[in-house]
Parts: structure tokens; sequence; C-alpha cells
């Protein structure tokens, strides 16, 4: 079966005021092309920075990492940057639009990057998919936390990357439009075939899932 994620004894140390803190212990977890998987567990339980390591925007102190069949750990940062941009999208927790930029500006960006011609176009159409269209003027401090979110989303979905990886994307939300952001997730999956890996705390969003894994202390639990 083809892997869209494969990690293998994966551990994170950083190094914090009082010495190294153990974030994630022996990580090994397959993760199918078109799975749907939700990432869940206590605050403090090691998600985000997991999902951080899937994404290739931090680095395992052990362990292996490939996505798409791509040892990501043996990238260097510019191989990994133009992978990334080829293959993935990531919605953060803290969404990191680029405050100079417009809505439509930020969600167009990785389809510029990509040398497409009408990303503007496309970008506008993206925005409206996600409730946004009257918002594309404006910039990130004129939204609001949900709306920049939704931004975040239309960005990292606008170029329709095989593996989507999103902390929280319901996280900041009403119950109305988390459930069309919930709609808008699974489409990609149902047409566009992409892998999902979600952080929640959502029961909602974690029952969509085809399966869930839960972290304890850094830990996959049995
Ligand atoms: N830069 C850092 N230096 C030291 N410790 C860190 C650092 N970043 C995160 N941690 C610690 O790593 C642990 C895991 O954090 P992480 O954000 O991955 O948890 P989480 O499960 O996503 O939590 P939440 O649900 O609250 O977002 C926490 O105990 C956190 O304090």
């Amino acid at each position: 079966m083809s892997h869209a994620l494969s990690l293998r004894d994966v551990s994170l140390s950083l190094s914090g005021n009082a010495g190294p803190v153990d974030i994630l212990h022996d990580i090994t977890l397959d993760v199918a092309a078109g799975e749907t998987l939700g990432l869940v567990g206590p605050s403090g339980s090691g998600k985000s920075s997991l999902l951080m390591l899937m994404g290739g925007l931090d680095t395992a102190t052990t362990g292996s990492i490939s996505v798409l069949s791509t040892d990501i750990t043996a990238l260097g940062e510019d191989a990994l940057a133009r992978f990334r941009q080829g293959n993935m999208g990531v919605v953060f927790q803290s969404f990191h639009l680029i405050p100079t930029m417009t809505a439509l500006e930020n969600v167009a960006t990785p389809l510029e990057l990509a040398g497409a011609r009408d990303a503007f176009p496309r970008a506008e159409a993206e925005l409206e998919r996600v409730g946004l269209g009257a918002r594309c003027d404006h910039y990130p401090s004129q939204l609001s936390g949900g709306e920049q979110q939704r931004v975040a989303l239309a960005r990292a979905s606008v170029t329709r990357p095989k593996l989507l990886l999103a902390d929280e994307p319901t996280g900041n939300l009403d119950e109305t439009t988390g459930a069309a952001i919930i709609e808008l997730l699974f489409d990609l999956r149902d047409h566009h075939g992409a892998t999902l890996v979600m952080v929640t705390h959502s029961h909602d969003l974690a029952a969509r899932c085809d399966r869930v894994v839960r972290l304890r202390d850094g830990r996959i639990e049995a």
C-alpha cells in the first residue's frame, strides 16, 4: 500500500531553560494515501509538535519521516521548501498570514510561486469557497480570528496539495462555520484525493476521520 506519510521511531527533544525537554517519544505511524487522520490528546501531549515534524517545519531529534515516499529528514532546506510547495498545505494554529498582503494576495502567493498565470482568479474562487468572497481586499489585521483562519485554510488548499496538515482547523469557528470548513476539508479528500492529518479537539471532526490517533505525554496511546 502506498503511504502518504511514514514515521519511524521519531523523537523530539528541545532544549528548555532547565535543560532538554523530551516532547515526542518513539512515534511510529503510517498514514495511507487518501486517508483522513485525526490527532487528538490532552493539551501539551505533543500534537502540534508532531504536525510540525510531519510538515518538515521542525527537525526530529531521531528517526525518519517520509512524505509521499520522500525522506524529508534527508532533504536540505531549499529542497525541503520546494518539496513542501509542490506537495503539502499546512494550516497552523497561529495562521502565519503575511500582514502586509491582502487576503487575496496571501491566497494567491503559493499559486504565483508555482508559476500559475491565473493565480488571482483562482485565489478569489478559493476565498469564496471559504465564505470570504467579500473580504478579498482586507488585510489580516482587518479580519476576525475565524476569518484569518479561513484565509489560512484557503491558502493551504488552493494548490490542491496531496497532503494537508491542519492544526485545529475548526478551533476558532462557530458551529455553522466549523461545519462548512469540515465539508471543505473532506471535499479535498473526495475530489482531489488529498490525505488529511488534522489536530483537533472537536468530536465532530474526529468522528468524520477514517482513524483517530491519541497522544499522551508525547507517545501514541495503544
Ligand atoms: N520551544 C519549546 N521549548 C520547550 N518546550 C516546548 C517548546 N514548544 C513546545 N514545548 C512543549 O512541548 C509539549 C508539547 O506541545 P504541543 O504544542 O505539541 O502540544 P499540543 O498537544 O499541541 O497542545 P495543545 O492542545 O495545547 O495545542 C508541551 O509540554 C510544550 O510545553
